[in-house]
């Protein structure tokens, strides 16, 4: 099976302090990945480098074979990697549409109104709207005038508008209730198929585990676990041991 994110002794940190401590990490492609720990430990952290948010000491990132290790975002998002940041920043100024419109945007060179049809892996407005009705309901309302869950759903939303190969997504459940999470994890359980490897960082067990088809753990900048899903769910004195959760 191939890796759609193969990462080898990733070192990264902020100003000389180290935060990610040698990460191996892959994601063999079409799967979701959840990436679990407690607070602080990295996770975040190794989102952003991937990204090349943050840029590491030392290490591999490979995605679909490609080094992107220190590159920049502008350059992981060209080849395919898109991120969904915590706390969702949409533009609060902007509509849903005009939103979803500059994601968009991006993707075709600025030139607006063109559809490209569709085509498997190409995301269009049209499409995030099947994907989301609650979005085309909203579609005239600012980024600020909505719910923390169809915020949600647009971070999603102008993510996918990159076409991504690969999906980092930032704990979207933060801030929402349980209701909204369902919503949330419908829209992201109905990504099967498209062909999007995840990396899915969470602390929702629940939701990491309805979505992710492997589990990996994170403890002081490293990967200390790693397993099916299957096998970690039903492990509950090693989940407890690595999350200190029952
Ligand atoms: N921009 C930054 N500048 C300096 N230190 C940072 C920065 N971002 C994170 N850190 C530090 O890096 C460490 C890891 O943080 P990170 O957010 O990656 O952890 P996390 O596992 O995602 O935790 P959480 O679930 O709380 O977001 C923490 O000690 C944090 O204070």
């Amino acid at each position: 099976m191939t890796n759609s994110l193969a990462v080898r002794d990733l070192k990264a940190g902020y100003d000389g302090t180290t935060v990610l401590d040698g990460v191996d990490f892959t994601v063999p492609t079409g799967t979701v990945v959840a990436l679990l720990g407690r607070n602080g430990v990295g996770k975040s952290t190794f989102l952003h480098t991937v990204m090349g948010m943050v840029k590491p000491y030392s290490g591999s990132v490979l995605v679909d074979g490609r080094e992107l290790a220190g590159s920049p975002a502008h350059v992981a998002a060209r080849h395919g990697v898109a991120i969904v940041p915590q706390g969702r920043r949409v533009f609060a100024p902007l509509t849903v549409e005009e939103n979803l419109h500059i994601a968009a945007g991006h993707k075709h060179g600025l030139k607006r109104g063109r559809s490209p049809g569709r085509e498997p892996g190409r995301w269009t407005v049209a499409r995030i709207y099947e994907l989301m009705p609650r979005l085309a309901e909203r579609r005239s309302n600012r980024g600020d005038q909505l719910s923390g869950g169809e915020q949600q759903m647009l971070a999603i939303g102008r993510a996918l508008l990159r076409d991504p190969r690969l999906l980092l997504l930032d704990e979207p459940s933060d801030g929402l209730a349980p209701a909204v999470i369902d919503q949330v994890a419908e829209v992201l359980a109905g990504l099967r198929g498209e062909g999007i490897a995840s990396v899915l960082v969470e602390q929702d067990l629940h939701l990491a585990f309805r979505l992710a088809d492997e589990v990996a753990v994170m403890q002081k900048g490293r990967i200390v676990h790693r397993s099916s899903t299957r096998e970690f769910r039903t492990d509950r004195d090693r989940a407890h041991a690595l999350l200190g959760v029952g």
